[in-house]
């Protein structure tokens, strides 16, 4: 990582952790802009992620949010990223993510697929989504934990008491 004033932020997890609630107090809290994955995609392809995986399917929905992560990790003034749950999966996502000071939200998978259904946008792979959401960290583990700066649970606090703490950790990076 290089040093963290010079660095984007970038907020990590599975499927309803969080990333988007605690990187828009991240972005307020260091007066730097927000970049989010759905909203990304939108400006860039001017389709939702739903649509773009209806039209073109999975694949290339991934592909897209690797692209448009490592667009937002070039972007300037720095930002506060939160990046696709699906990017970690995309060696070349990883690699990019080595520059940045990365939070990895974690959390136990029944509280995600809980808040996963506070929104129709995101795609249930498996009817039990505790079940795809467990396999997905599972897999996912290694590779969350090779790019985290600092890994946060995000199933007991709130998006506020969790943005202090990554805020704690920046101060003393
Ligand atoms: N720490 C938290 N405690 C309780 N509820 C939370 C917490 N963080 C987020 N939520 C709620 O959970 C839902 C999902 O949060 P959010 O959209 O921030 O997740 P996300 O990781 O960005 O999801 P996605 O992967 O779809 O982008 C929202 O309804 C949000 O208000
Ligand atoms: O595998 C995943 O975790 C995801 C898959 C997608 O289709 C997404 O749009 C989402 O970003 C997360
Ligand atoms: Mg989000």
């Amino acid at each position: 990582m290089a040093c963290v004033i010079d660095s984007p932020v970038v907020v990590t997890g599975l499927m309803g952790a969080g990333k988007t609630s605690v990187a828009r107090l991240l972005a307020e809290a260091l007066r730097r802009p927000l970049r989010d994955n759905d909203d990304d995609l939108e400006a860039r392809y001017g389709m939702t992620a739903a649509a773009i995986a209806a039209e073109f399917g999975a694949d290339e929905l991934h592909a897209r949010e690797s692209a448009v992560l490592r667009e937002a990790l070039a972007a300037r003034p720095v930002p506060v990223i939160a990046a696709a749950a699906s990017t970690v999966e995309d060696p070349a996502s990883r690699a990019a993510l080595h520059r940045a000071f990365v939070v990895f939200l974690d959390g136990p998978p029944a509280v995600l697929a809980e808040r996963m259904l506070s929104s129709p946008h995101r795609p249930h792979f498996q009817p039990d989504l505790v079940a795809m959401l467990t396999e997905q960290r599972e897999r996912r583990l290694p590779w969350l934990r090779e790019v985290a700066d600092v890994t946060v649970d995000c199933g007991s606090r709130t998006p506020e008491e969790i943005s202090a703490e990554v805020l704690r950790h920046l101060g003393a990076a």
